[in-house]
């Protein structure tokens, strides 16, 4: 890994300030998804590594509880620098084992400082209330309080934003954190702990636990069940946000649930069709389509219908396929075979039902799979109802807006819904009867700290970024006092 600081490049898991190899001395082996080659190795740490990891956590929290929000902030604004002042370097250890492009991996690497930043803040403005009394002699408080040791399990596509999406409120809040990273993105989460350092995170606060799939289901029994940890943030899909759900339910777990998505992304007859192709590229390809919110079914008006697919047709065909490292390269590897297996499952389905390819369709070997359009898709398509997660672009026709309404809320998900109009009582119509978190109007990007991110449905519970996700780390007590 050719990086300007070495020391970014850790290989071993962090626990309780320390850095250490798995117990039994097992590791696993990280692989870069466009090349195949091997990067390294991370221990593979389990049951043992996680209780000493919650043990550590619970140590150090009251401590760190007992800051000021100030200095815990000061703490967090310098983790945020030492970010930025290595993005080059976090960057490529992104790109390297995810795969997205470093254009990409720098903004995520932006975005992810961004959560430490807006939370440094939003700590020293955790508010409580005096409420007029029911008595003379009563005076009512409420207070909120951080709850103490959280756990976090994360996804492989975005390896930094989604650790300080939840990391920055927490240690914000006075909580510490269990951090298990994704297996295939490790070096990202290591990184970061190696900052936490530096920047004076106390040791036992931030701990990281790198395992393989197997052994993750271990980590996350611990995490689920330990009664230490009170609360659970988790990112991925929706099947495994179940069975979490399951696991924390015998302790009354506080859980946070950012899970799957199905977007519609819907161009009326009114929108600006150019405006509407350039919003379409960000929120369909973003990623390789790897995002939560990435764009699964699009929804056009029948009679502007030939005209935007041919505009967006002839903006695919412009985008360039390759290495992340690669300059000018848009469109990276997937992360696995599988996920190549899933896209082209999901276009030959399509295809098989009389859905016709405007452009892309192909597997371009390794990882790589051509950004892809599909017209004359219909509900009865694979397409339609599974999150694709890769570069897949169905298009589906409606006639009016109670059509496009029904087909779009058609769906178990609820995450990131988009729409293209410029009849301001068609925005609030449509934005208003959407079933979802997060609405784009005439735009394709809408992910920043400062809104509240999450969906509803099967696409989860809570909201992260905001001034609503510190709220996810906080538990709220009412004092009486009496006989004033
Ligand atoms: N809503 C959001 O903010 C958001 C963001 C990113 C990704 N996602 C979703 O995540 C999915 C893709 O990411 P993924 O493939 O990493 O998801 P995934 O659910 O397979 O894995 C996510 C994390 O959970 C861990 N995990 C899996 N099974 C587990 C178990 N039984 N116990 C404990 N941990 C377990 C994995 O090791 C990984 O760290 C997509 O569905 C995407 O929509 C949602
Ligand atoms: O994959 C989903 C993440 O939340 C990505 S982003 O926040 O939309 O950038």
């Amino acid at each position: 890994m050719k990086l300007n600081d070495l020391s970014l490049f850790r290989q071993q898991a962090y626990i309780n300030g320390q850095w250490c190899d798995a117990d039994d001395g097992e590791h696993t082996l990280i692989y870069d998804p466009a090349s195949g080659e091997c990067l390294g190795s991370v221990p593979n740490t389990g049951k043992r590594e996680t209780r000493r990891a919650i043990e550590a956590a619970q140590a150090a929290q009251p401590a760190w509880r007992a800051l000021t929000a100030k200095e815990r902030a000061a703490r967090l604004a310098d983790w945020a620098r030492l970010m930025m002042s290595h993005q080059d370097d976090l960057a490529m250890i992104m790109t390297r084992e995810q795969g997205k492009p470093l254009a990409e991996a720098r903004g995520e690497i932006a975005y992810a400082a961004s959560y430490l930043e807006w939370f440094a803040e939003e700590g020293k403005r955790v508010y409580g209330d005096i409420i007029p009394a029911h008595a003379p002699d009563k005076r009512l408080l409420v207070q909120k309080e951080p709850i103490g040791v959280a756990a976090a399990i994360t996804p492989w596509n975005f390896p930094s934003a989604m650790i300080t999406r939840k990391a920055g409120p927490a240690l914000a809040a006075g909580c510490a954190m269990v951090l298990k990273p994704a297996p295939q993105t490790p070096f990202s989460a290591l990184a970061l702990a190696h900052l936490a350092e530096l920047a004076g995170i106390p040791a036992g606060l931030f701990s990281v636990l790198p395992s393989d799939a197997a052994r993750s289901l271990e980590v996350g029994k611990e995490l689920c069940e330990n009664p230490v940890v009170r609360k659970l943030s988790f990112t991925g899909s929706t099947g495994v946000g179940i069975k979490l759900m399951q696991q924390c339910a015998a302790g009354v777990k506080k859980l946070s649930l950012e899970l799957g998505g199905n977007a519609p992304f819907i161009v009326f007859d009114d929108a600006d069709l150019d405006a509407a192709v350039e919003g379409a590229l960000i929120a369909k390809y973003r990623n390789a389509g790897q995002t939560c919110v990435c764009v699964n079914r699009f929804y056009v008006q029948d009679s502007v219908y030939d005209a935007f697919i041919n505009k967006l047709a002839a903006a695919v065909g412009q985008l360039q396929v390759g290495s992340g490292l690669t300059e000018n390269v848009s469109i990276g590897p997937l992360i696995n075979a599988e996920a190549v297996k899933k896209v082209a499952l999901h276009q030959s389905d399509a295809l098989s039902k009389g859905a016709r390819l405007l452009t892309g369709g192909k597997s371009l070997g390794g990882n790589f799979y051509s950004p892809t359009l599909l017209a004359d898709v219909t509900p009865d398509m694979v397409v339609a109802r599974e999150e694709t997660f890769g570069p897949l672009a169905p298009v589906f026709r409606f006639r009016d807006e109670a059509d496009v309404i029904q087909q779009a809320n058609d769906t178990e998900y609820g995450l990131a819904s988009y729409f293209y109009a410029r009849d301001l009582g068609r925005v609030f119509r449509v934005a208003e009867a959407l079933e979802y978190g997060m609405v784009g109007v005439n735009t394709g990007l809408i992910s920043t700290e400062l809104a509240p991110f999450g969906g509803v449905k099967a696409s989860g519970l809570g909201r992260e970024g905001s001034k609503y996700g510190i709220d996810e780390y906080l538990e709220i007590k009412y004092v009486c006092l009496g006989g004033l």
